[in-house]
């Protein structure tokens, strides 16, 4: 996969720029290193950009456990590609392995956070998981929900705090047996 390099220069000129459209004084004490520090700041959080998923599940061991796997509650930030504000919640990540195709449990949360930090939608973002993990590992099935507040909802526009948007995407068994879906859903929701 080809590197898309992150230009700092690029953001710090352009984050300079929108400080004096806002009416501000980039070169007051507070705001001389602003630029650089979005910059460096934009490099983090869109780190995905420079990242291609697939590679963290290259590594799999055979464990022939061909039942459910479900890595609940995992923290997940991204930011919305419409308005380049956060939205941040949890991801739910499952799958049923096939063949003993299994991969360590972090490496499910790292394809999450991958595929998060580019500017994104909810939808893709949960169905580029599915995807993701279907691809690599064929197993029976994948089930990912995610559930995330929107900050452009929240600090902007309808301001509506609180309002949760939940998405979800099946692949396999999930999508055919609807007693798969629901009890992996009810796990989900299950409160441990
Ligand atoms: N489907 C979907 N919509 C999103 C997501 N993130 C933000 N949006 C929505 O994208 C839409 C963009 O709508 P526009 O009418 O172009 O932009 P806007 O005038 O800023 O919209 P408002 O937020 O309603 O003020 C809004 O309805 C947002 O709530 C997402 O992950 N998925
Ligand atoms: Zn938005």
């Amino acid at each position: 996969m080809q590197k898309k390099v992150i230009d700092e220069a690029k953001i710090e000129e352009a984050v300079h720029m929108i400080l004096e459209a806002i009416g501000e004084d980039p070169e007051r004490e507070g705001l001389q290193n602003t630029p650089k520090r979005v910059a460096r700041m934009y490099r983090e959080i869109f780190a995905g950009m420079n990242s291609n998923p697939r590679e963290f599940l290259q590594v799999s061991f055979t464990e022939f456990h061909d039942e459910l796997v479900l890595v609940k509650d995992i923290p997940l930030y991204s930011m919305c590609e419409h308005h380049l504000l956060p939205f941040y919640g949890k991801a739910h990540v499952a799958y049923i392995p096939r063949g003993g195709k299994v991969v360590g449990i972090s490496k499910l949360t790292r394809v999450a956070e991958a595929y998060a930090m580019r500017p994104q939608l909810q939808e893709r973002l949960t169905s580029q998981i599915a995807d993701c993990i279907n691809d690599s590992l064929k197993p029976f099935g994948v089930a990912v929900v995610i559930e995330a507040e929107h900050m452009c909802m929240t600090m902007r526009g309808v301001r509506k705090p609180g309002a949760l948007t939940v998405t979800s995407a099946v692949r396999g068994i999930f999508e055919t047996r609807p007693e798969t879906r629901a009890e992996v859903f009810s796990l989900i929701n299950q409160k441990i």
